[in-house]
């Protein structure tokens, strides 16, 4: 069983416009549609569709459209009460596969509802194989919620005698540094899955003011891996899938590293991809697949995603990673364990 806790669930709402975005002008929009999003909710789906015996954690209320959505799709879920409607994240999508993305902030968690959310987590997740945290933490107090999840998932694991699950972390800013910093300076974190700027601002809020920035790291993906094989150690996670757009992704493990290029897409829209790379790399995992194979589908799984409409996540069908060069890289960077 893989649990994804998805603390700021949204609505997505695509808008699909026939002619490039004039701004400031009046179009008219070729279709729309409404998907249950935000991260975790993503790799749920995504999952689920590839038979992943999964269940997704969401804050939010029994009548909230956004259960409907995912029950619809058949995906399990545990819902954690809050009193307000879940937020709509709007996309406007252009016919050459330009995305623009206006995410609402969300509501704060009352303070009851994070403590039951993380109860609800930590009894669901105890016995699981892995824990999956994934997309922004709502505003207010509660920029260390992801950490204070994995200390009470990891709580429960012990009082039940099990060992727990791996965890995995999506998320950027402050929280992917929270879960960094937590446990005495040593994450307890298996797997982040960063894009190019996430990992530079990570490693900037960490001091580490050599790394470059974001946009210099996507281009130069042996800068990229000379960065994430320097980072592994300092993070002290167990790996980081590296997404690096339409160049594909790298997997840095203290075991070793790989890169992979994906197939050639027509390329619809990005919203999900990092989702989909998530859970196809999780379901490899799950197979027992090795890391090559792993990051093969973990770079299909993006690559699809991105050739499908709005937030849309690809059946396995919709995959192809017999078409994902995947290379095994040598240890190019110093100081890793
Ligand atoms: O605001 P967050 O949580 O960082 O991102 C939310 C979001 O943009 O992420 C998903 C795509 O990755 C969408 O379903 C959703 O709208």
């Amino acid at each position: 069983m893989i649990v994804t806790v998805t603390a700021n669930p949204s609505i997505d709402r695509t808008i699909d416009l026939a002619a490039p975005l004039r701004l400031g002008e009046v179009q008219v929009v070729a279709s729309m549609r409404e998907q249950a999003g935000g991260k975790g909710v993503n790799v749920a789906r995504a999952l689920h569709a590839a038979d992943v015996d999964v269940l997704a954690v969401v804050p939010c209320d029994g009548t909230d459209p956004l259960l409907a959505e995912i029950a619809a799709l058949g995906v399990a879920t545990v819902a954690v009460p809050t009193g307000a409607p879940v937020r709509s994240n709007v996309t406007v999508s252009e016919p050459d596969g330009t995305t623009t993305k206006l995410n609402a902030e969300g509501a704060p968690l009352d303070a009851e509802v994070v403590t039951r959310l993380i109860a609800e987590t930590a009894e669901r997740a105890a016995t699981a194989q892995w824990l999956v945290l994934a997309g922004s933490v709502p505003p207010g107090d509660t920029i260390d919620l992801y950490p204070r999840l994995i200390a009470a998932v990891r709580a429960r694991s012990a009082e039940l005698g099990v060992a727990g699950p791996a965890v995995a972390v999506d998320t950027s800013g402050p929280a992917l540094a929270s879960v960094i910093r937590s446990e005495s300076g040593r994450s307890s974190v298996d797997l982040i899955k960063p894009n190019a700027h996430e990992l530079a601002e990570l490693a900037a809020t960490l001091g580490h003011t050599e790394v470059a920035d974001g946009d210099t790291l996507e281009a130069d993906p042996d800068l990229a891996l000379r960065t994430a094989e320097s980072l592994l150690p300092v993070l002290g996670v167990g790996a980081i899938l590296l997404t690096l757009g339409a160049a594909g992704a790298l997997l840095v493990t203290r075991d070793g590293s790989w890169s992979a290029r994906p197939p050639r897409i027509t390329l619809r829209s990005t919203v999900g991809a990092g989702d989909s790379s998530l859970a196809g790399y999780l379901s490899a995992v799950h197979a027992g697949h090795p890391p090559d194979r792993v990051l093969a589908l973990a770079v299909a799984y993006g690559a699809a995603a991105a050739s499908l409409a709005g937030s849309s996540v690809p059946r396995p069908d919709q995959t192809r990673p017999d078409l994902v060069e995947v290379t095994a890289l040598p240890r190019i960077a110093a100081g890793h364990q």
